[in-house]
């Protein structure tokens, strides 16, 4: 095993050296001194383990120890017996395996000339806890008196007699605190940070110093590595003993201070010079090197380089992790109020029962034994026809497609019966059939056949689903059911956009009303807020009734609802500025998502005071999208894109529902930020290859028959169904509930054009235009933050205030750093002013 140390040089502590540990003798009698400690450590170690095994044989003979005819089974013989019995039985029971402990210790301390403190240090110490742990085992384990031995017995019957069991229990705890709080230098703190890391506790609070043990087969040459810190915390651990060393190669004498390193045989030499002081957090030692390690391949043999100066001890710091003010703060408060719950402004809210559902009668899957065999033998037939053999054909009911798949015979090309996909559809008769040639992953061919008496797949049927309700998604939409019959769930966050589009009367609006939904019964009115954009102004107005629980709008309107162009445009603006917003405090957060912001917040370590606030996921929905592109165009599509393209990180997710897919409304870069999409049924290939980048939209059957994509495979989902009296009550139930005072308010945006038109009409003049003019003209100054200040009003409509004071004529032109200049010199001519515009009115 390859062995690296360290060599390091302490130059500020040598003159501190405090007396060495017996520094005069010559090194050989320090050799002698040292060998004899340590072996009379081991034969204490030894003798008190024979004890241990069969002292009690041995106990009965020690009156007669002089009697060379006595037998003893002590390993060390009579000399062992006795010396055990002596420090165990009449001594400190196990306890006194510190006694060895402590001689193997003052042989090493002696050898390397430790300074006397330290080994002092040590002594005292392994005196403390033997004797703490004799008096502890005794008054446990008073029973085997080898535990706790005599010592140990005594003193707890001495306790017992005058302070009681409870007293002793206490005294003793006492102790064992005060050892702790010493000796591993325990505080508090670190008491609560190793009660909630158990496991790292050990290693967190060892010694401060240890020995490294000798590698006595070296001729005494220390393997030492050593670094040195000014962390308080240090941690001691022993380095095993090294392989036997290979020659020496003797390295000029080196500074005490310096480290020394040993290399296992068969490694490359490394040779260190002196090095700064370190940190090391890694119980492995590192070999650090101020200057460049010369690693010299070639010296392959090559002995380690060894230090002939012996070090005293081997020290590795543990760097502690510095926690942060802010850190310590969030600990504390969510110690003394738990974490941030955002849903408490509502804790009484109560999320809609599944009952409000319907329950249709349709649904539920019938299997028509004879319509399958004859749809079967009818693919069979039209194959043979075209002589294509079928190994073997296998039938999935859907609820409102059957799967056929069928393994073709060896030989036949796939192709062929893709190709047949229209002559199969005409030989079955029927609408909807699709050819999956071959289905991704199984090797088969899939046929897709309409049944003839589909099943509603109902949206209580898929919100009652387990795969549903045990969802851990951040945002998670119940879809409908696959052709497998299962539940589809997936995540609108992972998605990021959806874009949805179908021919008319093909199940969209049921679509977005199944996603909605979803997530109503999914996510408190804190945690999601929706923008609805309705131009059709009938599909989604239910929604108005959750408006102070779920919907966002923009400040000063008055439906949350939008239905109107122009408004859209606000709105997609408004969301752009609020993900800047959020961008902002994602960054002076350090997080990288609204997911870590939100976790970070609920731990308190985000202070609102700085402007951080629970951020609710806000999801956009467009329904009709080829409507407003076409009004709008340009200044809809630039904002959706943007949004598509960096709002996913900060949780603005959109839903664009079109019934057009026309290249022109669903344009490339539109595509390229919503990889996911849904198709319900459209009237022609081009449509669904518009959507999709594939056929196949086209052989749906309608009546939220869909194929749902995510970048790669298409997946075949019935949608669920939800009607709307079904959605009426859902609504009424959430909106009769305990709401918020108003609307999750969008930040305010003042498009450009929005201003301009304001400046020219009189009469959309801010209601407080003649106030602010009044002011203005009193202060001879044109800044809005003087309307701010005054009028107690937001940036944006000060802004607009002295927009519109610019375009009468009130104030001049911006200026740059300075304010703007005031036209109108007193209160009387601006009096003079207005009325001179009402007369030209
Ligand atoms: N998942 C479904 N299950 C059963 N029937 C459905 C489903 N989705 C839609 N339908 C049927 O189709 C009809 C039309 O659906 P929907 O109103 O959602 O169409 P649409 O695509 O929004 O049409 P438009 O674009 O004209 O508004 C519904 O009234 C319903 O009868």
């Amino acid at each position: 095993m390859e062995k690296e140390s360290t060599t390091n040089k302490k130059t500020t502590k040598a003159k501190s050296e405090p007396k060495k540990f017996d520094t005069t003798i010559h090194v050989n009698s320090r050799f002698l001194i040292t060998i004899l400690l340590i072996i009379s450590g081991i034969a204490l170690t030894l003798s008190f383990l024979s004890y241990m095994i069969t002292g009690v044989e041995d106990q009965s003979n020690l009156e007669l120890i002089g009697d060379r005819q006595i037998e003893v089974s002590n390993w060390l013989g009579k000399v062992g017996a006795y010396l055990a019995h002596l420090f165990v039985y009449q001594g400190f029971g196990v306890a006194s395996f510190f006694f060895a402990k402590m001689l193997v210790h003052s042989g090493i301390y002696a050898f390397f000339t430790i300074p006397a403190r330290r080994i002092k240090k040590v002594i005292f110490w392994d005196l403390f806890s033997m004797l703490l742990l004799s008096v502890f085992l005794g008054f446990f384990w008073s029973s085997n008196p080898l535990l706790g031995g005599t010592v140990g017995y005594e003193l707890n019957l001495y306790f017992v007699d005058y302070l009681g069991t409870a007293g002793t229990v206490l005294l003793l705890f006492f102790f064992a605190l005060v050892f702790a709080l010493f000796r591993f230098k325990l505080s508090p703190a670190a008491i609560r940070q190793g009660l909630e890391n158990i496991p790292s506790l050990f290693s967190k609070f060892k010694k401060k110093h240890i020995e490294t043990p000798v590698d006595f087969d070296n001729g005494g040459n220390v393997d030492t590595v050593e670094t040195q810190t000014n962390v308080t915390e240090t941690i001691e651990t022993p380095i095993s003993p090294v392989n036997p060393v290979v020659p020496v190669r003797q390295t000029p004498p080196v500074k005490e201070e310096d480290f020394s390193v040993y290399v296992a045989p068969e490694a490359p030499v490394v040779e260190l010079s002196t090095s700064p002081i370190v940190e090391q957090k890694d119980i492995k030692p590192t070999i650090l090197h101020s200057s460049e390690p010369s690693i010299n391949p070639k010296k392959d043999h090559i002995a380690p380089v060894v230090d002939n100066t012996p070090k005293n001890d081997f020290v590795i710091e543990e760097v502690k992790e510095e926690g942060s003010l802010e850190e310590n703060l969030a600990a504390r408060l969510v110690q003394d109020f738990g974490e941030f719950d955002p849903t408490l402004d509502l804790s009484n809210y109560q999320f809609p029962s599944i009952e409000l559902l319907k329950e249709y009668s349709g649904s539920g899957i019938t299997i028509n034994q004879e319509e399958l065999e004859e749809n079967k033998n009818r693919i069979v037939d039209t194959l043979r026809n075209y002589k294509i053999e079928i190994a073997q054909i296998k039938a999935t009911v859907g609820p409102t497609v059957t799967l056929y798949e069928i393994v073709p015979e060896a030989g036949i090309r796939i192709s062929k019966i893709k190709n047949l996909e229209d002559d199969i559809a005409l030989s079955l008769s029927a609408l909807g059939i699709r050819i999956i040639a071959p289905i991704p992953g199984r090797g088969t061919i899939g046929i897709e056949v309409p049944n003839n008496n589909p099943s509603i797949v109902s949206m209580r049927s898929v919100i009652a689903s387990p795969k549903f309700q045990s969802a851990e998604m951040e945002l998670p939409v119940a879809l409908g059911k696959t052709i497998s019959n299962e539940t589809f769930v997936v995540d609108l966050a992972k998605m990021p956009h959806l874009l949805m589009a179908g021919a008319t009367g093909q199940g969209k609006s049921v679509g977005l009303n199944a996603l909605l939904t979803s997530l109503l019964y999914k996510k408190h009115p804190a945690e999601v807020k929706f923008v609805l954009v309705d131009p059709k102004k009938v599909e989604l107005t239910l929604f108005n009734k959750i408006e102070r629980h779920y919907l966002a709008k923009l400040p000063n309107s008055e439906d949350a609802i939008i239905t109107d162009n122009t408004k859209v445009i606000n709105t997609l603006n408004s969301l752009c500025i609020e993900m800047d917003n959020r961008y902002s405090l994602l960054k002076d957060a350090m997080v990288r998502n609204i997911k870590e912001y939100n976790e970070k917040f609920r731990q308190r370590k985000l202070n609102p005071e700085n402007g951080h606030h629970f951020l609710p996921y806000i999801v956009l929905v467009v329904d009709e999208f080829a409507d407003l592109i076409m009004t709008a165009g340009k200044e809809v599509e630039t904002p959706i894109a943007r949004l598509a393209q960096l709002a996913r990180a900060i949780g603005i997710h959109l839903i664009i529902a079109t019934q057009r897919p026309s290249v022109n409304v669903i344009t490339g870069i539109i595509k390229a930020n919503f990889p996911a999409r849904v198709a319900f049924r459209v009237t022609s290939k081009i449509d669904s290859r518009t959507i999709l980048d594939q056929q196949g939209a086209d052989q749906l059957i309608g009546r939220g028959d869909m194929l749902y994509t995510q970048g790669n495979d298409l997946v075949r989902v019935q949608c669920a169904f939800v009607d709307t009296p079904e959605v009426e009550k859902l609504t009424e139930y959430i909106g009769s509930q305990k709401a918020y005072p108003e609307a999750y308010i969008l930040p305010e945006y003042v498009g450009e054009e929005g201003s301009s038109n304001l400046d020219i009409d009189i009469s959309e003049r801010d209601p407080l235009f003649k106030e602010a003019a009044g002011i203005i003209v009193t202060a001879q100054q044109g800044s809005a933050s003087l309307l701010q200040r005054k009028l107690k009003l937001g940036y944006n409509r000060a802004g607009r205030l002295i927009d519109q004071l610019e375009a009468a004529g009130i104030v001049g032109p911006f200026e740059g750093s300075k304010a703007r200049s005031v036209n109108v010199p007193d209160l009387i001519a601006l009096d003079q002013f207005f009325d001179s515009e009402e007369n030209n009115n």
